[in-house]
């Protein structure tokens, strides 16, 4: 069987040097370009790329996705900054170029899918919940990626379930002291040297709290499930938005 070709955007970065490591040493995989800011992405079809891994900056990944999907390069994007105004500019891309698949992950690590999964589950049955993310103060963004998809999972199943507003009597505070509101969800960012990536979902109900938690501990967290879409993706035309879609979590 031919391996796939597959090129890594932001090849210098903290994730995207791991992502070089990990796809050199796939069986299944070749790099044949591994590429930073002052590349130029014509490498991708001089190369005869088939999959493109973008892990760059919410700065650059639109333009990558523009020239990645014009010619036909399926892609696996872990860049954050997702809004549903660049969701849609993806899809209007995808439908001139309907065999190409993306898939969108704001987590690649299994944990932090499940998470997600699990607060989702757990969001309906508790009167409060907030989300408190972690990270490395060189991070670009905040709120998280992650945590903002996961405040979005919890507040559509708090709606679908029809649950109140969450109590919060606040009636004086500090800017930002009460984190971003993503859909009525609290979201708090902290900025700490020595941290990677990790997050927090409290939940609070009548003489009880349920605390679930995260920690990628190293990139090699990110790695199985960024294969796993390199895999996918190129069997799957259209965009995909989450690792879950590819993982049998039964549900
Ligand atoms: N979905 C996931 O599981 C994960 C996502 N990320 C996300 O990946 C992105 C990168 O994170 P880090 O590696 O920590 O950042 P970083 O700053 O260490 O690396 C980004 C790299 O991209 C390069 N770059 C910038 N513009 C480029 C362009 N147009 N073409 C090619 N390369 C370009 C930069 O020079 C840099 O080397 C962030 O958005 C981060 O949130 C990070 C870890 C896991
Ligand atoms: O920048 C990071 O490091 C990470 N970014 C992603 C996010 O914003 O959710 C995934 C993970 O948290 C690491």
């Amino acid at each position: 069987m031919s391996k796939l070709r597959v090129a890594v955007l932001g090849a210098k970065g903290r994730i995207g040097s791991e992502a070089v490591r990990a796809v050199e040493a796939a069986e299944d995989m070749v790099l044949v370009a591994a590429l930073d800011r002052d590349d130029k992405i014509e490498t991708l079809t001089e190369t005869d790329a088939q999959v493109a891994i973008d892990l760059t900056h919410p700065d650059a990944v639109l333009d990558n996705l523009a020239y990645t999907t014009t010619h036909g390069i399926h892609a696996v994007v872990g860049t954050t900054g997702w809004t549903d105004e660049r969701i849609a500019q993806v899809q209007d891309w995808l439908a001139k170029s309907p065999a190409t698949g993306i898939l969108i992950a704001p987590n690649f690590s299994i944990g932090a899918v499940l998470t997600m999964q699990f607060a989702q589950q757990a969001a309906r049955f508790f009167e409060s919940v907030e989300v408190i993310e972690l990270h490395h103060p060189n991070k670009a963004d905040a709120p998280s990626g992650t945590a903002h998809r996961t405040a979005q999972l919890i507040a559509a199943a708090r709606e679908k379930a029809g649950c109140a507003p969450q109590p919060d009597a606040t009636s004086t505070a500090l800017d930002g002291a009460r984190g971003a509101d993503v859909d009525g969800v609290p979201v708090h960012s902290v900025r700490l040297r020595g941290l990677l990536a990790h997050q927090e979902v409290l939940l609070g109900g009548e003489g009880e709290t349920l605390t679930i938690r995260h920690d990628s501990l190293h990139h090699k967290s990110f790695m199985p499930g960024i294969l796993l879409g390199v895999r996918r993706v190129v069997d799957t035309p259209g965009l995909t938005f989450g690792l879950e879609n590819f993982l049998d979590l039964g549900n």
